[in-house]
């Protein structure tokens, strides 16, 4: 009795340790396997050392990620190198990236260059999240691009504008000018008018114009081959000059800023006017006060401030201009219709401000057209995943560079129907799609690290546009046919036209 008592709760007991015990082993392995095996987005085959580097080479990265994105699906895991990338190419992946992971994904990814561009990450674009960049993004839009600003900033574009008229105007008839150029002059003018209280037009810093100082800005901070090679990269970027072209371009960017902080200084900011004071000076004067939260401007960040607005707001803004003009120089029939609506809503007048424009539909939907087919930054600044999650079902690990491809997104027959390719405006009459907030055209990006002149920016193209319409009718140059017209890109973090846009202005007549 007491044997078959005492056997069963022996074998019991044991039978219970040992299976606690295989429980316990049971989940060690089914924890270790989802450690080890996680659930990554599709790659394509990829090489020793280089990992997908050869397949981005010989096209923009915009156009060779497009295409394996058509093979492998909207969300992608790259290698470069041992870095991993990874690449989103839908409307719905986006959204999980920018609006509903927007927390995760709010960071930007570590380069040499943007550490030394930026004063060691003291700016808002390229320098990863931290509360201190966050005052400084507000600084720029309640100093540079909010209301507070707003009215200077149109008095002075309208002005330049009025400027530019008068030069196409007194320009030699049925001959063509470099509208590429003009515009870029003339943006450029604007923004340190309004920025840095004068033109600084003609200055150079050690033979460079400033033309040259910011282009090498923008492709230095494309990255270079140690952001992604380590120890081989760095000895690369060693032999090559990359360091050297580095120095040389931060001690050149840094020269031109300095002489902007140096022209602020030399004069009591206290006695300049409200009205008078410009967001330099605005910079200046935040940096001296107490700030109670912690985060008072020091003298490096009003600088990267500073190189903020030059790196930011010009070549963008430009290039949103060019590829507008460029559809609309193509297309007979949308500049027809879109002067016919400009002259018809203002009738005689001395410049289109920015009030005519409010009323201009057909404006509002060319410029929207031209930014869904050329974003200016077809891949947004890259962003950063900062804790793993999930994406579309698949496993996202901390430390992942985030690419998303606005450029793609933004002509896809899926979501843009068999014309996608085509510059069509009339397809936004009966569509909800805004540049920021819907996922199927981010020509501004999205969430914490959107553009802040997301609401600023399209005004000020939509008020050039609106004014070459208004005063001259355009035509490319001789020899070239509407489809001839030299469409290719060229460029790394902007993507600018390859050929500068040259067209031929006739002055407009209106009969009396
Ligand atoms: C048509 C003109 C413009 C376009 C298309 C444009 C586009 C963009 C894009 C795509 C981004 C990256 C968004 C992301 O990574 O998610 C960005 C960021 C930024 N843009 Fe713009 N931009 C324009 C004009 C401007 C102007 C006028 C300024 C003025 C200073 C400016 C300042 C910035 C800054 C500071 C950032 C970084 C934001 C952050 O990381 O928090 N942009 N812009």
């Amino acid at each position: 009795m007491e044997f078959f008592t005492i056997f069963p709760s022996w074998l019991l007991t044991t039978a219970l340790v040992l299976f606690a015990f295989f429980m316990f082993l049971n989940t060690l392995r089914s924890n270790r396997s989802s450690i080890t095996a996680p659930k990554l987005p599709p790659n394509p085959p990829k090489l020793p050392i280089i990992g997908h580097l050869h397949k981005l080479i010989g096209k923009p990265h915009h156009q060779a990620l497009w295409e394996l994105s058509k093979e492998y699906g909207p969300i992608m895991l790259l290698h470069i190198g041992s870095k991993p990338f990874l690449i989103i190419s839908s409307p719905a992946m986006a959204k999980q990236v920018l609006k509903t992971q927007d927390h995760i994904f709010c960071s930007r990814p570590l380069s040499k260059a943007a550490k030394r561009l930026t004063y060691n990450y003291l700016d808002i674009a390229f320098s990863p999240q931290s509360d201190h960049r966050k005052e400084k993004r507000k600084i720029l839009v309640s100093e540079f691009l909010g209301p507070k600003r707003a009215r200077s900033f149109n008095h002075v574009l309208v002005m330049e504008i009025e400027s530019m008229v008068r030069v196409l105007s007194s320009h030699p008839a049925n001959t063509e000018v470099n509208l590429s150029k003009m515009l870029l002059e003339m943006v450029k003018e604007v923004v340190c008018k309004v920025g840095f209280g004068k033109t600084y037009r003609g200055e150079t810093i050690n033979g460079s114009s400033w033309e040259e100082i910011l282009e090498e800005a923008v492709v230095m901070l494309k990255g270079s081959l140690s952001d992604n090679f380590s120890w081989v990269g760095e000895t690369f970027d060693i032999i090559s000059g990359w360091n050297r072209k580095l120095e040389r371009c931060y001690s050149n960017l840094d020269a031109y800023i300095q002489m902007i902080v140096d022209d602020h200084n030399s004069h009591k900011i206290a006695e300049i006017s409200e009205d008078e004071k410009d967001f330099v000076h605005r910079l200046i004067e935040l940096s001296s006060m107490e700030n109670a939260s912690n985060h008072q401007l020091t003298k490096e960040d009003v600088k990267a401030l500073i190189m903020n607005v030059f790196t930011g707001g010009i070549d963008t803004t430009v290039v949103a201009m060019e590829w507008a003009m460029s559809e609309i120089a193509r297309s007979p029939r949308v500049m027809q219709k879109l002067q016919n609506e400009i002259r018809n809503n203002t009738g005689r007048i001395d410049n289109v401000n920015e009030l005519d424009i409010s009323k201009m539909i057909y404006l509002k939907m060319v410029v929207k057209e031209a930014l869904r087919l050329h974003s200016p930054a077809p891949l947004l600044i890259p962003h950063e995943c900062s804790s793993h999650c999930q994406i579309g079902g698949y496993d996202v690990f901390p430390g992942t560079t985030t690419v998303i491809n606005v450029w793609g997104i933004g002509k896809d027959p899926s979501t843009w129907g068999e014309n996608a390719a085509e510059f069509y405006p009339e397809r936004f009459e009966n569509l909800e799609v805004d540049s920021g907030g819907n996922f199927e055209m981010l020509p501004f990006g999205g969430g914490r690290r959107s553009c802040p002149a997301i609401n600023t920016a399209p005004t000020t193209v939509e008020l050039v546009i609106a004014n070459l319409l208004y005063w001259f009718d355009w035509e490319l140059p001789d020899s070239l046919k509407n489809k001839d017209l030299n469409m290719e890109e060229e460029g790394s973090l902007i993507i600018h036209k390859k050929v500068p846009l040259c067209l031929v202005p006739t002055k407009h007549i209106w009969e009396d």
